[in-house]
């Protein structure tokens, strides 16, 4: 569904990312994880084409996107969940929802969609983002995701500044959209929450992808697990 061929991307005249390559395949959760300046959303910018690669080619579900505009990738079917949930602050919760509100190739969602995956929601409707507290901000975030109808959505740090047991619910949610056919690319802090969710694992370095197996066996291989990524 999503390939990532040897992409170099910079800022400015500084390079980012040396050449990492991912794939994930339709309906696979896929975690990204790595410590602080890795790389990892830079690669999400550059999926996105907020940080185009100079070099290297990006395939999503068939066909390059690399160069292609935002508008045109989310088009295409990816969405995202930003590590600052990007919500508009003085609208209502469903205004940001509505102004989401796109077609694709993959499944459509519908508010009454949303609401079964999110039940606190509909209750939230008419209040300004603003006054949402920080778990109620990632479930419009992620809604809002939802209602482009993609058919991968990358999270950048979803559970940060999340208490546990919201955590715990935003993990549940990428999982429960597994079992919708939504793949997810998941950059994590919170490397054991992401491992627990996610089929496969990458871990980054310095620009670079180190790392690339199952996420059970890194999960459960606690010298690999402190080598690679210190925890
Ligand atoms: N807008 C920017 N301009 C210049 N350099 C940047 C910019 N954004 C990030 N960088 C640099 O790029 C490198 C990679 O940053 P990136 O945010 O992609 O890493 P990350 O793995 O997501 O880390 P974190 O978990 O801290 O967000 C870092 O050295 C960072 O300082």
């Amino acid at each position: 569904m999503l390939d990532v061929a040897s992409i170099q991307s910079f800022y400015g005249e500084t390079q980012v990312l040396f050449g990492p390559s991912i794939r994930i395949e339709e309906g696979e959760v896929v975690a990204l994880l790595g410590p602080n300046g890795a790389g990892k959303t830079t690669l999400i910018r550059s999926i996105l084409g907020l940080t185009p690669p100079r070099t290297g080619e990006i395939r999503f579900d068939g066909r390059a996107i690399t160069g292609a505009s935002t508008h045109e990738i989310a088009r295409a079917g990816i969405g995202w969940v930003p590590d600052d949930r990007r919500v508009f602050p003085t609208l209502t919760v469903q205004r940001n929802l509505q102004i989401a509100v796109k077609k694709t190739r993959f499944r459509s969602w519908s508010l009454s969609d949303a609401f079964g995956i999110f039940s606190a929601l509909e209750h939230l409707m008419s209040r300004d983002c603003e006054n949402l507290s920080g778990g109620e901000m990632q479930m419009v975030s992620i809604s809002r995701a939802l209602l482009g109808s993609p058919g991968l959505v990358l999270f950048d740090e979803p559970s940060q500044g999340l208490a546990p047991k919201i955590v715990q619910d935003v993990m549940r949610t990428i999982r429960r959209l597994k079992a919708e056919g939504v793949a997810a690319l998941v950059v994590e802090q919170n490397a054991l929450a992401a491992l627990d969710v996610a089929d496969r694992v990458y871990v980054m370095d310095r620009g670079r992808i180190v790392h690339e197996g199952p996420a059970a066996t890194l999960r459960d291989d606690a010298d690999l697990r402190r080598r690679l990524i210190g925890i």
